[in-house]
């Protein structure tokens, strides 16, 4: 499993090793002991989500959930290609605002881990992507909230992506009163 962090403190890209033989490959997606070996002794995960977006350039997000609920997640693409966004919104954090972006894809089996206090979306680079996420926290409606696509700076090559009414609706970045600090 090889590691890679980033210049913004938080977010991970985890890469599982791949056991290929003539049959194909075997990947252990997660395992909590070999995470701890590298240092990485994240929250215990408590929920795994799954959503399947049919059209290319199909965007969800940026989102995030509230305290008491907000949510690391583990995120990969087990099916096509798209391009994983976190967007630091951490009170205090000297990269307010800054975000990272990642292809993560069923071909290569990367993970992008998007810790609380971070906003997370993704693009759909393909057609019929499946993305599945593992979350810290369980879903709740009450500190479920979302922050305008476009109000980051994030190139996300397309001015006219594929969005959920409350999405196309979501209030911009700049008027966030954002509820999480930074810990350093
Ligand atoms: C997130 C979630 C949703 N739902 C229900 C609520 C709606 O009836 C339906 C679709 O929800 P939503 O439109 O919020 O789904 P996405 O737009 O994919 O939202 C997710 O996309 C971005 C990328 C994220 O990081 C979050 O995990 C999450 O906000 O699933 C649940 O029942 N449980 C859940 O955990």
């Amino acid at each position: 499993m090889r590691i890679q962090t980033f210049e913004i403190s938080g977010p991970v890209l985890v890469n599982p090793r791949r056991f290929g033989d003539t049959r194909g490959w075997f990947s252990e997606t997660w395992n909590k002991q070999a995470l701890a070996s590298a240092g990485l002794n994240w929250p215990d995960f408590v929920q795994d989500n799954h959503s399947f977006s049919a059209p290319r350039h199909t965007l969800r997000g940026l989102h995030y959930q509230r305290p008491p609920h907000a949510q690391d997640k583990l995120v990969r693409c087990s099916r096509g290609v798209i391009l994983d966004v976190a967007v630091d919104a951490r009170k205090g954090s000297p990269t307010y605002g800054q975000h990272v972006a990642v292809e993560l894809s069923a071909e290569t089996g990367a993970q992008l881990y998007v810790p609380k206090g971070f906003l997370h979306a993704f693009l759909t680079l393909t057609e019929d992507c499946e993305v599945q996420y593992k979350c810290t926290d369980i879903y709740a409606p009450d500190c479920d909230g979302g922050l305008a696509w476009n109000s980051c700076g994030i190139d996300w090559g397309t001015d006219a992506p594929v969005l959920s009414d409350k999405d196309a609706q979501a209030p911009s970045f700049a008027d966030f009163e954002t509820p999480f600090q930074f810990e350093g």
